[in-house]
């Protein structure tokens, strides 16, 4: 039998869902970045319902996400990488208070990691 994969031990839609509410609760009440999305032109659900869509079209494979690419929506924002981090802090914490493991953690930490030069300004 195959082992689950990512999207499976995170829980489906569903706990990818849930993961994100928590992850983005946590960006609004992140001293670090909170201002970002405080500022930004969606609001906290939007960005929910954007984000979810974009992580389970990634694990997944069923292409659902309809927002912008990622240099696209951080376009002039001038992301730092103590930023980056600060985000990263946040979506593991929210995958911890979800009851997932090291394994889950350092998986998606890849993941996200490697997209740094699609997010940080230039
Ligand atoms: C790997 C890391 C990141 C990923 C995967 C990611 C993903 C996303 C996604 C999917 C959207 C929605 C785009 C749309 O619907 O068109 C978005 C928007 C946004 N992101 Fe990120 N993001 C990351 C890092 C960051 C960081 C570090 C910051 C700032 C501290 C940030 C700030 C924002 C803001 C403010 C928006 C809303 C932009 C607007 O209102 O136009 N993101 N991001």
């Amino acid at each position: 039998m195959d082992s689950p994969s990512l999207y499976e031990r995170m829980g489906g839609r569903n706990g990818i869902r849930a993961i994100t509410e928590k992850a983005v609760a946590n960006h609004f009440s992140n001293p670090v970045i909170s201002t970002r999305f405080t500022n930004a032109h969606m609001s906290q659900k939007e960005m929910v319902a954007s984000a979810t869509e974009f992580f389970c079209t990634g694990l997944s494979g069923v292409e659902t996400y309809e927002g912008k690419s990622m240099p696209d929506a951080h376009a002039g924002m001038n992301i730092t990488a103590a930023e980056l981090v600060a985000a990263l802090d946040d979506i593991l914490d929210a995958m911890k208070s979800e009851g997932l493991g090291d394994l889950e953690q350092a998986e998606v930490l890849k993941i996200l990691y490697d997209m740094k030069p699609e997010i940080l300004g230039k």
